[in-house]
């Protein structure tokens, strides 16, 4: 069998992406390499780099390359040899494949080499496709240019928003003592143990520089923090507050709503609290909807590019993104690149959970000493003037300029019970404590069946979705139709099925069906055809003609003008908005979905199942971000027991190069 044949082979048995055979295929072709033997090894790395980047690595180590990489693909010890020994004799250590990968034509060599355009890029050894490669970059160098300036002393002497259109504005930094005027009026909880107030050193950093990076668990405050930073922000602009261009985004269209509401609750409430001295509620009028980033940067049909971009850049002074670590790289790029020098950039997120879906692992990497701090000498000094907050010693050290702008919020206030306890030793690594705290199943907060069979799923289901059904079937009688919209969807957060894998038993795709037939067996649901009321879906392809993204999850209701036609109604904002059902085409059901899409969602009642055999893709994240969904209570169900312990030991590493880029 030839080299070529091989891969196809392993491409058909679904051990390679069907993609990579045709790339590698086309790489080879674009120049001549001497022998078919040194073709081989090219495309063997080209084989290599995109099922790497099918699994959201951003590029391939050399190092891995060199030596075997099945662990990492998840294959059988004879499959990477098998398919070496069909390639001939190729380049031995990382040392001689960065030799041999130089002389390519088809790899620029960076620095140093010429560039005309190469399809891959090698550079700080590793393998990139080029886009990736250019994004890490413009991500790398938007993030200096925006924290140069916090190792030392902050900037001044800059006005912190465009005072008049078509001036080019500049962030600058209040003054420490008019930032603690205000934070001390804004932050009146002590904190729980009475350690620092991370919260407030958090809203301090911020002030200063063009980043902020503000990482934390569930229930750690990120918004509180943010509700109080905008606040802060508005107060420190006297009467210049109307003109400060507030911008307030996330991935998804769920996430982009609860930022709103929460925001727009607490800048209410804080509006009461301080008797009126800020206008807050104009102010949060006057900022507008939370947007999806595609939104915000104006996804267009049929390209990859954004109507804001460098050349038209966003209109805004303060961006806020939630949920960051959903935000893959390509996405960040766009963001930092549409995001004028002068506006500050705020990004929160859990460093903790499940990378995005698309390649890259973007705030993992920002946030990689956010745990350790290293808080230079500098930073202290601002955070005590600009808070009054000390902070403690074990923090400090000597970590670059993005450490001093990052800061990890460390107490959660939604999450003491068991739920907390779970995520915590889960996220620590530790199987004993999260197994102790499982099998407690305190006050009926977690539960664990450890010996699962698909009827207790099925019940499980059936009692989950049943109030939300019940509601549905009860129509829309004397409500407003939008209004009753709004409350079965509601009603459809209280319960949801999350599943590890999409296939086999306990996959998303045979589960669905199992639970559609068992709500119609119940009387809770009558199929007919594909489109019927009371089914969930979930986009699965952006559709910028309908307005509906990847991942937006929305319920088929009837229509109320056309009673024979239906629509799927989607949460937006405090709002629903709707699609003709015909109009979807690239929706699945969504009963039961992937930990993966659930990202940015909460549920009051999460189940989390398992499947039977663990895998490379069953990994600590996964169990993290399934847990955290679960805002009352969390059930585990596992057919088999010993899956949950090898999964909190196996983490998700993502091969990138941005973590050497900025240090
Ligand atoms: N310093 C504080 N004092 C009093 N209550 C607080 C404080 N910080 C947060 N909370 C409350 O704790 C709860 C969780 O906070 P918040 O929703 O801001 O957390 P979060 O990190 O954004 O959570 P998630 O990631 O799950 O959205 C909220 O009810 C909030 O009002």
């Amino acid at each position: 069998m030839s080299f070529y044949e091989h891969a196809d082979m392993l491409a058909e048995g679904g051990m390679l992406r069907r993609l990579g055979p045709v790339f590698a295929r086309f790489v080879t072709s674009l120049a001549p390499l001497g022998s078919p033997a040194a073709g081989n090894a090219l495309a063997l790395a080209c084989l290599l780099l995109s099922e790497l980047e099918g699994r959201g690595h951003s590029c391939l180590q050399l190092s891995a390359l060199a030596d075997d990489p099945s662990a990492m693909l998840g294959w059988s010890e004879d499959d990477w040899p098998g398919l070496c020994a069909e390639a001939g004799p190729l380049p031995q250590g990382a040392a001689a494949w960065h030799a041999y990968l130089q002389d390519c034509p088809q790899v620029l060599a960076w620095p140093g080499g010429a560039d005309s355009g190469q399809p891959l890029v090698l550079a700080g050894g590793r393998l990139y496709l080029r886009r990736y490669w250019s994004d890490e970059n413009t991500v790398a160098d938007a993030v200096r240019a925006r924290t140069s300036d916090s190792e030392g002393e902050p900037k001044r002497g800059r006005t912190p928003f465009s005072l008049e259109k078509g001036v080019r504005p500049l962030f600058g930094s209040p003054s420490p003592a008019l930032v603690r005027h205000w934070l001390d009026r804004l932050f009146t909880h002590a904190t729980r143990e009475g350690g620092a107030d991370w919260q407030k050193i958090a809203c301090a950093v911020a002030t200063r520089g063009g980043l902020a990076v503000i990482t934390g668990g569930p229930g750690t405050g990120k918004t509180y923090t943010v509700a109080r930073l905008l606040a802060l922000l508005f107060a420190v602009e006297g009467e210049r507050a109307g003109q400060l261009r507030v911008a307030l985004a996330a991935p998804t269209g769920k996430a982009a709503a609860r930022l709103k509401q929460a925001i727009d609750d607490a800048l209410e409430k804080l509006s009461d609290s301080l008797e009126g001295a800020l206008p807050l509620r104009e102010l949060a009028e006057r900022m507008g909807g939370a947007r999806t980033l595609h939104s915000l940067l104006g996804a267009r049909p049929d390209t990859r590019a954004f109507r804001h971009n460098a050349g038209n850049q966003l209109d805004v002074d303060v961006l806020i993104v939630d949920e960051a670590s959903m935000v893959h790289l390509e996405m960040m790029a766009a963001l930092l690149d549409a995001l004028p020098d002068g506006a500050r950039l705020v990004l929160l997120g859990d460093k903790d959970q499940l990378a995005s879906v698309e390649a890259g692992s973007v705030l993992g990497d920002l946030c990689f000493d956010a745990q350790a701090g290293g808080y230079g000498a500098a930073t202290a000094a601002f955070v005590e003037a600009a808070s009054g907050q000390v902070i403690p010693p074990e923090f400090l050290g000597n970590a670059g300029a993005l450490a001093q702008q990052t800061v990890m919020l460390r107490q959660s206030r939604r999450f003491g019970g068991p739920i907390g306890q779970l995520a915590q030793a889960v996220n620590n690594g530790d199987a004993e404590a999260a197994r102790a705290v499982l099998r407690a199943g305190r006050d009926g907060q977690v539960a664990w069946n450890e010996a699962a069979q698909q009827e207790d799923m099925l019940r499980l289901a059936a009692e989950g979705y049943r109030p939300f059904l019940q509601l549905l079937r009860q129509g829309a009688a004397a409500q407003e139709h939008d209004a009753w919209a709004a409350s079965v969807l509601q009603a459809f957060e209280g319960f949801r099925l999350l599943c590890a894998v999409r296939e086999g038993e306990w996959g998303v795709s045979g589960l669905n069906e199992s639970i559609a037939q068992r709500l119609e067996e119940q009387g809770l649901l009558k199929r007919r055809g594909e489109w019927y009321v009371g089914r969930p879906v979930m986009i699965t392809r952006n559709d910028y003609a309908t307005g509906v993204y990847n991942g937006d999850i929305g319920l088929v209701l009837p229509d109320p003008e056309r009673p024979a036609s239906l629509r799927v109604y989607f949460s937006d904002g405090g709002q629903v908005r709707s699609v003709l059902a015909t109009r979807l085409r690239h929706v699945e059901t969504a009963f039961a979905m992937t930990v993966h899409k659930s990202q940015g969602s909460e549920f009051s009642h999460t189940v989390l199942v398992l499947p039977r055999e663990a895998s490379s893709v069953l990994a600590r994240e996964l169990v993290y971000t399934g847990i955290t969904r679960a805002r009352q209570r969390f059930t585990l169900l596992t057919p088999n027991p010993g899956v949950l312990p090898e999964a909190i030991r196996r983490r998700t590493e993502r091969t990138s190069g941005l973590r050497s880029l900025l240090a």
